[in-house]
């Protein structure tokens, strides 16, 4: 093995103890728990116990151990996530994108917890999901309801996902790792 090769080796086993932190918010409903097992095991069921307060779930992928914070998104949870999106890698921010009449209120409390400065320029990864329903939004329907384009202050992008036909989970995973801390 050359010393080029070790280098890279070494590089590597450093970057395998990294450690990223992510918070996942979003309505009751909206499928976060759901993404975090897609995410750790590609499972899926219909069958989802609401998370009461929240979960935490830590998921090897490739080089970088993630830590995920999954909340519950009831109304009377919310008050928590932004303690809970304190000092985080990136804010993962799931809407069900089939339940058009939730969009509103979902858009009102992503725009709520944005206003808090100690989440001030935190990435914001935005997923879309449901989209195996005949019923969802496009991707540009979703970004014009929940007032996307208003939102300056740090990076944001947008995925549109199913957890149920691991639609886009992929493209989920590689956005995370390029943000995980020692990513460049
Ligand atoms: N059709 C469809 N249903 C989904 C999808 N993802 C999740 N669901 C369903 O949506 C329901 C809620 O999923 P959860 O993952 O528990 O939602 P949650 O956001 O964790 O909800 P809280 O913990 O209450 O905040 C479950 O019945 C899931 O099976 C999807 O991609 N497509
Ligand atoms: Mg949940």
């Amino acid at each position: 093995m050359g010393l080029f090769d070790s280098l890279l080796n070494w590089l590597r086993s450093l970057f395998f103890k990294q450690e990223m932190e992510l918070s996942l918010v979003g309505l009751q409903n909206a499928g976060k728990t759901s993404l975090v097992n897609s995410i750790a095991t590609g499972g899926y069921s219909e069958d989802m116990i609401p998370t009461v307060g929240f979960n935490m779930r830590k998921v090897t992928k490739g080089n970088v151990t993630i830590k995920l914070w999954d909340l519950g998104g009831q109304r009377r949870f919310r008050t928590m996530w932004e303690r809970y999106c304190r000092g985080v890698s990136a804010i993962l921010y799931v809407v069900d994108a089939a339940d058009r009449d939730s969009v509103p209120i979902a858009k009102s409390e992503l725009h709520d917890l944005l206003t808090k400065q100690s989440l001030a320029g935190i990435p914001l990864l935005i997923l879309g999901n449901k989209i195996d329903k005949s019923e969802a939004l496009s991707k540009p329907a979703l970004v014009d309801q929940l007032g996307l384009e208003s939102i300056t202050d740090r990076e944001v992008c947008c995925y549109m996902i199913s957890c149920k036909d691991s639609v886009n989970i992929d493209v989920v995973m590689d956005w995370l790792i390029k943000h995980s801390k020692t990513a460049t």
